[in-house]
């Protein structure tokens, strides 16, 4: 198999070989055509400049292009964030280094507050738009859906892990993959709580040990586990049994007790590990962006996580269909309970590419936003005692003390979903997200000599009196939830501020019902999260059993591994950075680096 680089770079060659052909052919070429004795030296500084000099008059011609666009329709270009170096590499370097030790949005809050809500990072001469403005996140998500695609620079990244799944599809191929898979998330199917309660009660014994043994126990490691093994089990009828793995031990406990992990928890670890680190490594891709490539010269970095996941994947994916084959017609259309995703695939598909494509689609989705947001619950429920003590007395009102809650029981308790909201709007799982303005230049529909700009579009400017922005076709975009969700313009002078009664009091009708596209952690329009009502069910248990057994959180900061902390020049920082005790980390979803060290108190 050639390497990602390799064959960047081949596809690339026609370019890059430009100024050889140029070098070699230039002095014969001038000689034969008009007797021009053209010196080595020149022709080899010929060709030396061809490629920059070619590149700068593309962006030259680009730019003049998009002025002279932006000009007819009335409209203005984006403000554009000016870097120190050429290119504005210097902001690429620190864009990769924020993310990696910073807070999220760092380097990108004081070009907005500058600019305005949208601003173009104009990285290596590449538009890369970034917009914070409910107005825009609806025309892209909502009213405006068909002009914006995920695009092929975003596939092309995402395509050796999450092949052609709902995520990383568009067209008619998304719509083929959203019409399988929705009616798998019907209500009766999603407030079947069988699964979820088996798995929150192994969180809530593990937790109860390691409390008795005088442990802190990682609650983000013990809560992607829940969601992991209820999401594989829904999702393909087999649990990864992730729970039934060892704990790890805060790193200040010198000498660990030494718990050899069952032989069956190898494979499991194994799996859940490659998945993991498959995750990580499409996130480095999609902050390198378009030359990602270049750094994965020597292979394909998901290949290895990759063969481990198929290695446990494949086995369960073939069972289901000889399972399928063998009951053969008896079963069909007889979907309903019982049935997990992947036989319902089996009533549409038999292609084992689609079938693990999905499958890992929807474990990307069902367990790691699932997971982040229970984790910032709890840490809340740490920093903020009166609102656990809150929540677990509408649970003793409204579940009691050791009943499992129904979904009746869910949809009646308000305040429990304030604060389930009010934690996705302060820190929401998926903070930021791409979409690429369509490129209809190579349709044959359209063949007219501007056809470039075919589905260029315009964006509103806040203030009704300046001129709209204009979007060149092809342009790639960033919006970010997680700076929206935190505009004092959007949310008052307390944005910054955890309240989870923001939701239910006075200031619901002065700022969220003004505008919905102003708070969209599960995102909107017809590419709306569908797990959405399974997630707020699934968290809500696990709240509900956490809250019937323990009475309060409290975090454990010796636990957290130094590199962990938040780093003491945050302490002066405006909002949340300065506040809060975790470090974000930012990969295709968020999590807390190095976990959530907590105790628990016995009810
Ligand atoms: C707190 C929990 C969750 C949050 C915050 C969340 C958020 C989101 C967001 C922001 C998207 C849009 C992604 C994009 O545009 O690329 C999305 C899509 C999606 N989510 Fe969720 N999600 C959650 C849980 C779940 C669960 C538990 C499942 C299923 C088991 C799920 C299934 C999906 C699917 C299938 C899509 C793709 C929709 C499409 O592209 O058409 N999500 N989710």
């Amino acid at each position: 198999m050639v390497s990602p680089g390799v064959a960047f770079l081949v596809r690339s060659s026609p370019i890059l070989s430009f100024p050889l052909v140029l070098g070699v052919g230039l002095r014969p070429l001038s000689t034969r055509l008009g007797g021009l004795e053209i010196p080595t030296w020149a022709a080899v500084l010929v060709a030396i400049t061809s490629l920059p000099l070619y590149a700068v008059f593309r962006v030259l011609l680009q730019n003049w292009r998009n002025r002279r666009a932006a000009a007819a329709l009335g409209a203005r270009l984006i403000p554009v964030v000016k870097g120190q170096s050429i290119g504005s590499v210097d902001i690429l370097k620190e864009l990769r280094f924020n993310r990696e030790h910073g807070y999220p949005a760092d380097g990108l809050n004081e070009p907005v507050q500058a600019l305005g809500p949208v601003v173009n990072f104009r990285v290596l001469w590449m538009d890369t738009i970034l917009t914070t403005s409910p107005e825009h996140i609806k025309l892209i998500l909502s009213s405006d859906f068909n002009n914006y695609v995920k695009g092929e620079r975003f596939k092309t990244g995402m395509r050796s892990v999450l092949g052609i799944g709902v995520f990383n599809s568009d067209g008619e191929m998304w719509k083929f993959h959203r019409q399988m898979t929705r009616p798998f998330f019907a209500r009766d199917r999603i407030s079947d709580f069988d699964i979820l309660e088996r798995h929150a009660d192994a969180v809530v014994s593990l937790l109860r040990q390691r409390m008795k043994a005088g442990y802190s126990v990682d609650f983000q490691d013990l809560i992607g586990r829940f969601t992991m093994d209820s999401a594989s089990e829904f999702l393909f009828n087999t649990c990864v049994n992730s729970l039934k793995a060892n704990l790890p031990y805060p790193h200040n406990v010198a000498f660990p007790p030494a718990e050899a992990n069952a032989p069956e928890a190898q494979a499991t670890i194994k799996f859940v590990d490659a998945f993991t680190l498959a995750m990580l490594r499409l996130s480095e891709r999609e902050v390198l962006g378009r030359i990602w490539p270049l750094f994965e010269m020597f292979g394909d970095k998901t290949a290895g996580p990759m063969r481990d996941i198929s290695e446990y994947l494949d086995p369960i994916i073939d069972a289901a269909m000889e399972k399928k084959r063998l009951s053969g017609s008896q079963e069909k259309g007889e979907s309903g309970e019982g049935m997990s995703l992947l036989d319902e695939l089996l009533e549409t598909t038999s292609d084992p590419k689609i079938l693990k494509d999905e499958i890992l689609n929807m474990l990307l989705a069902g367990r790691d936003t699932t997971m982040h947001t229970l984790t910032i619950v709890i840490y809340f429920f740490t920093m903020y005692p009166e609102v656990c003590t809150r929540v677990r007395e509408e649970v003793l009102a409204h579940v009691g003390s050791s009943r499992a809650p129904t979904y009746d029981d869910i949809k009646n308790m308000k305040y429990l979903r304030a604060v389930l909201n009010e934690t996705m709007r302060l820190y929401p799982s998926v903070p930021f997200n791409v979409r690429q303005v369509i490129f209809h230049a190579f349709s044959d529909e359209y063949s007219s000599t501007s056809r470039e700009n075919i589905n260029a579009t315009v964006w509103p400017s806040a203030d009704p009196n300046e001129k709209p922005f204009y979007l060149p076709a092809g342009s790639k975009l960033s919006y970010s939830v997680f700076m929206m969700h935190r505009r004092k313009d959007l949310w008052g002078p307390d944005a910054e501020e955890f309240s989870p009664d923001r939701f239910l009091d006075e200031r619901l009708q002065t700022y969220l019902l003004k505008n919905n596209f102003q708070f969209l952690p599960f995102n909107a329009g017809p590419r709306i999260c569908l797990g959405q009502q399974f997630a707020y069910n699934e968290m809500s248990f696990m709240i509900i059993r956490l809250l019937q057994a323990f009475s309060s959180f409290s975090l454990d900061e010796e636990a957290f591994a130094p590199g962990a902390r938040p780093p003491p020049e945050w302490a002066t920082a405006e909002g949340r950075k300065a506040i809060d005790k975790f470090r974000p980390k930012l990969h295709l979803t968020m999590s807390t680096k190095d976990g959530l060290w907590i105790k628990v108190k016995d009810a």
